[in-house]
C-alpha cells in the first residue's frame, strides 16, 4: 500500500436549514484517506455519514471546512471541473445499483468511460474485463431486470471500478441485500480494493463487515472517532 493521500477533509462542517433554523449534522470532520486503504464508516441513523460521503465526493455543498481529492481543492472547482475530477478519481456505489434499465450490464459498465471520451470499443474491451474481475461474465449481455440483486450490485461495482478510480465511496452497498449476498459483495469490494489499490470508504450499518475494513471509523455527534 503506497502512502499518498486520496482524500482528505479539515474542519468540515454541515447544517441543513429545517423550518427556519441551522441544524448542524457535521460539526468539525477531519479525516484522511491513504492510497489503497479501506475504511468503513459507521454510526448511529441520521448522523450524517451520507452527508460525509456527499462532502468528499462534491456531491454537496459544505458549510465550512476544506475538502480535498488527489490534492486540489474541490470547492474551488467549477460545477465541470468538479464533474472531470470525480469522473476521473472516484467511483460511487449506493443502496441502490442505479443501474440504467435500458442498457445491458456491459453498457452500463462502459457508460463512465464512453462519458469519458472514450471510443466504444475500448470501452466495452474494459468494461468486459471488469465484469470478468466480479465474476458476470456470463451475464453481461443482461439488462438490469433480468440479473438478480446480488449480480446488479457487482455490476454497480464494476461500473464504479471501470475508470480505475483512486477512491471508491460506497453509501450502504449492501444494504439491499440478504446476509448471503451482503456477505459476498462486501467481500468482493474488499478483494478489488486489495487487487486494485483502489481506496474504499464504506458506510455500513452492519457492525460485522465493517471491522473487515483497514481502519474504522464512527460518527457520534457530528464528529469522527475511531471505532
Ligand atoms: N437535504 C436535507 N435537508 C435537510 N436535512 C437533511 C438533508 N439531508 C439530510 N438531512 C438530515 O441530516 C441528518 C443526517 O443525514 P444522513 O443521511 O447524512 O444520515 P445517515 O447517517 O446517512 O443516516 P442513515 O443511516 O439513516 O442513512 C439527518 O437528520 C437528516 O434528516
Amino acid at each position: 500500500m503506497s502512502n499518498g493521500t486520496v482524500i482528505s477533509c479539515t474542519g468540515l462542517t454541515k447544517a441543513y436549514q429545517d423550518a427556519g433554523r441551522d441544524v448542524a449534522v457535521l460539526k468539525g470532520v477531519d479525516l484522511t484517506v491513504n492510497a489503497g486503504e479501506s475504511v468503513s464508516i459507521i454510526g448511529a441513523s441520521g448522523s450524517g455519514k451520507s452527508t460525509l460521503l456527499h462532502l468528499l465526493g462534491g456531491l454537496d455543498e459544505a458549510t465550512s471546512g476544506h475538502v480535498s481529492v488527489m490534492g486540489k481543492d474541490i470547492q474551488k472547482m467549477s460545477a465541470l471541473q468538479q464533474g472531470q475530477w470525480r469522473n476521473q478519481h472516484l467511483g460511487f456505489i449506493y443502496q441502490f445499483h442505479h443501474l440504467l434499465a435500458e442498457f445491458t450490464a456491459l453498457e452500463n459498465v462502459a457508460m463512465p468511460l464512453l462519458i469519458r471520451g472514450e471510443k466504444k470499443s475500448h470501452a466495452c474491451h474494459l468494461a468486459s474485463a471488469m465484469i470478468e474481475k466480479v465474476g458476470l461474465l456470463d451475464r453481461e449481455s443482461h439488462k438490469p431486470s433480468e440479473l438478480s440483486g446480488g449480480e446488479r450490485q457487482r455490476i454497480a461495482i464494476a461500473r464504479a471500478l471501470v475508470t480505475e478510480p483512486a477512491c471508491i465511496l460506497a453509501d450502504e452497498p449492501t444494504g439491499n441485500l440478504d446476509e448471503e449476498n451482503a456477505e459476498k459483495v462486501y467481500q468482493l469490494m474488499l478483494d478489488l480494493n486489495r487487487e486494485l489499490n483502489t481506496s474504499l470508504m464504506v458506510v455500513t450499518h452492519d457492525r460485522k463487515l465493517a471491522a473487515r475494513a483497514h481502519r474504522q471509523l464512527t460518527i457520534v455527534n457530528g464528529v469522527i472517532t475511531a471505532a
